[in-house]
């Protein structure tokens, strides 16, 4: 017979065991999952391949969610304004310029100055000699008529005054200057007349420097103070009004543009009505050279020139040669210069050609003076032409 006593007993025995039973169940649990778990953690990532949907859409099924506003395109978004003097740049002043390119100037041109240098200071000066001046001379791009002219004088001169090393050198110095002639007028038409702005063409053909040029002009005369205004008249290449927008902007220029293959003569007209509203000082007019007939760039040049004089007086054309392109250059130089009166050459890349002769050759051909060289492709490297500086830069 069970007491009350034993019953007590038994249950509480009954529920110690049941407490016994469940805690056991419990840390057994607890210990699984965590081995699971350190088991799981234990696997390399990479023998655990996500589970790929392969579920491809199907036609007329969009990419994404519609959604009921339009995309914003990128002329709605709208860009922080910009402080402009934060970035404009001071242009290096254009005053001795050409003494920090010499070195540049004398590497490039090494074998026509100390080449002629050094032919001339020979003991004998035998017809052998004189030959080999000649063709460096001609390999210089010097010109078939100017090397003959420079040879005979040399050849004089020599006779004459007896030859020395030091002498041969003044005399090579003299007879160089004088074909390079320091006579011409190399003077830039850039400054403001009483009521409007000096107006500038830079003209030539495609790949010779004439955007570069229009851009290192503008920091010459931003380096005087000047205000200038930059015409982004090449309308055939887009990426050269961006180009030009890009050297204006980096000196608080403003570059006037029309659309991409719009009228030049348009974006000419409107880039000096521009200048004349903002009282500048100069328009600089970038135009392009893409034409391949002779007529087509008659129509295009003398329309943005008669254009442009509609309202304002054209002070300079700038025709700008690649001196790398030698006689190829000369024959462009000439098309150029029987469809529009230039005013000046400029000579571009004379780093990178030890023909600096074409300066010679250039200006014999066209009549017109070099009035500015490019001797590299920085900012700030491009100078006002001397011949003096540039024959000494020669003979260093
Ligand atoms: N080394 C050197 N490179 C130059 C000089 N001048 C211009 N260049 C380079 O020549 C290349 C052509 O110059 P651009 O100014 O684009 O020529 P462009 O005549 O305007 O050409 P288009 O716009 O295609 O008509 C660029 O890579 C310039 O950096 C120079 O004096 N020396």
């Amino acid at each position: 017979m069970l007491t009350p006593q034993l019953v007590t007993l038994l249950s509480d025995q009954a529920l110690i065991a049941i407490i016994v039973v469940i805690a056991a169940v419990l840390v057994a649990g607890t210990a699984g999952l965590v081995v699971s778990r350190r088991r799981r953690s234990q696997l390399p990532q990479a023998t655990q391949p996500a589970r790929l949907d392969t579920a491809e859409p199907t036609v007329g099924e969009d990419a994404e969610e519609p959604r009921d506003t339009p995309t914003r395109t990128l002329e709605d978004t709208e860009l922080p304004a910009e402080s402009p003097a934060a970035t404009i740049e001071k242009p290096e002043s254009a005053q001795g310029r050409l003494v920090r390119l010499r070195a540049r100037l004398a590497r490039s041109q090494g074998s026509l100055g100390k080449g002629l240098l050094a032919l001339l200071s020979r003991d004998k000066l035998d017809e052998e000699a004189w030959e080999d001046i000649e063709t460096t001379l001609i390999t210089a791009d010097v010109g078939v008529a100017p090397t003959q002219e420079l040879v005979e004088k040399l050849r004089t001169r020599m006779r004459v005054e007896g030859v020395g090393g030091a002498q041969a050198r003044d005399i090579l110095r003299e007879e160089l200057i004088a074909l390079v002639d320091p006579s011409l007028d190399r003077t830039l038409k850039v400054s403001r007349k009483e009521m409007q702005p000096a107006v500038v063409m830079v003209v030539g053909v495609n790949g010779t420097g004439k955007t570069t040029t229009v851009g290192k002009l503008a920091r010459v005369l931003v380096a005087e103070d000047k205000h200038v205004v930059l015409g982004a008249a090449d309308t055939f290449r887009a990426a050269a009004a961006d180009q030009l927008q890009t050297w204006g902007d980096r000196v608080g220029v403003r570059t006037v543009r029309g659309p991409e293959g719009g009228d030049p003569a348009s974006v000419a007209f409107d880039s000096v009505k521009q200048g004349i509203e903002e009282e500048a000082d100069a328009v600089l007019v970038d135009t392009a050279g893409r034409l391949h007939t002779k007529t087509g760039l008659m129509d295009e040049l003398g329309k943005v020139k008669r254009v442009i004089e509609k309202t304002a007086e054209v002070d300079e054309v700038l025709l700008v040669i690649d001196a790398t392109t030698g006689q190829n250059g000369l024959t462009q130089a000439r098309v150029f210069a029987e469809v529009i009166d230039v005013t000046g050459l400029v000579l571009t890349k004379l780093d990178g050609t030890a023909k600096g002769g074409i300066v010679i050759a250039v200006q014999r051909e066209l009549g017109v003076p070099v009035k500015l060289v490019g001797l590299g492709e920085g900012a700030d490297d491009m100078a006002p032409f001397d011949a003096e500086q540039f024959v000494d830069a020669l003979l260093d």
